[in-house]
C-alpha cells in the first residue's frame, strides 16, 4: 500500500521543540513520538535531521520531515530553500514538507522556482506544500506538489484572521490533490469536523507534544477561576 493510502483518515502527531523550547532533544522527541504510535498516531511530522533520526530508530512509521531554518530577509522559515530540502531527501523521509506560500523566499525563487528545481531532482518524492490561503493552494497544486496541508493558515502577515477550518472547507471545494488537516486543530472534535470536511488525514502538535502549551490552557482556567467576581470563597 501507497504511504498516502496507508495515512488515509489517520493521525499523524507531529513532535517538534525548537531550541528555545524546554523539550528541545531529540531523544525525547523520539519518545514522544513512541507515545503518539502508542496512543494511535499512524504518521509522525518531524523537524531537523537530527530529530528525525532518533525518531526512525524508535518508530517504524512514515514520516514528514521538515527542517526550520530562519533567515533575516524573509518570512519563509520551514523547509525554506533547496539545502534543506537535500538534507531530507539524502536522510529518506516519507513526505517532505515545505513552506509554498507567496511570501518572499530567502533564495529569491519563487515559489514556482523552488518547486521545479527540487521536482527535477528529486522526481520520485512525495512533496507536501504548507499554505496559508486558497490561492496559494491553488497555485501549489497546479505547480504539481502531492498533497496540500493548511499549515500555515494564520501565520503569513495576510492570513492572520483566518479559521484555519474555513480555509480547509475551501479547500476540499477548490483542489483534487490529498489535502492534509494541519494547523491548530487541537482538539478530537476539530480533527472529527476536518475528516467530516474531507481531509485526507489531520495532524495535530502542540495540544499533544507541547506541554507548556498544555499547561497554559489549564493555567488559563485557574487565572479565570480567580479573577471571577462570583468566585466562591469558602
Ligand atoms: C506555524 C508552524 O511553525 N508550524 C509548525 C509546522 O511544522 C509546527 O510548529 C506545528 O506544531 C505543526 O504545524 C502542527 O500544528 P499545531 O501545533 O497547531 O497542531
Amino acid at each position: 500500500m501507497d504511504i498516502l493510502e496507508k495515512l488515509r483518515q489517520k493521525l499523524i502527531v507531529s513532535c517538534q521543540a525548537l531550541e528555545d523550547e524546554p523539550l528541545h532533544s531529540p531523544f525525547i522527541m523520539s519518545k514522544m513520538a513512541l507515545a503518539a504510535k502508542q496512543g494511535g498516531a499512524s504518521g509522525i511530522r518531524a523537524n531537523t535531521v537530527q530529530d528525525i533520526r532518533a525518531i526512525k530508530q524508535e518508530v517504524a512509521l512514515p514520516i514528514i520531515g521538515i527542517i526550520k531554518k530562519d533567515f533575516a530577509n524573509s518570512g519563509v522559515f520551514i523547509t525554506p530553500t533547496i539545502h534543506e530540502v537535500e538534507e531530507l531527501y539524502r536522510e529518506g523521509v516519507d513526505i517532505i514538507a515545505f513552506d509554498a506560500t507567496g511570501q518572499e523566499r530567502p533564495d529569491g525563487k519563487s515559489f514556482r522556482e523552488f518547486f521545479s528545481d527540487i521536482k527535477d531532482k528529486y522526481p520520485d518524492q512525495l512533496f507536501m506544500a504548507d499554505i496559508s490561503t486558497l490561492e496559494e493552494a491553488i497555485g501549489a497544486e497546479k505547480a504539481g506538489v502531492d498533497i496540500v496541508a493548511s499549515t500555515l493558515a494564520g501565520y503569513t502577515p495576510y492570513s492572520k484572521d483566518t479559521v484555519p477550518m474555513n480555509l480547509l472547507a475551501e479547500l476540499m471545494e477548490y483542489l483534487s490533490v490529498p489535502v492534509i488537516a494541519e494547523g491548530n486543530f487541537d482538539s478530537p472534535d476539530k480533527v472529527n469536523k476536518a475528516l467530516q470536511l474531507g481531509a485526507h488525514t489531520v495532524v495535530v502538535g502542540s495540544a499533544i507534544t507541547r506541554p507548556q502549551i498544555i499547561t497554559e490552557k489549564f493555567s488559563q482556567a485557574v487565572w479565570d477561576f480567580n479573577n471571577n467576581s462570583t468566585k466562591r470563597e469558602r
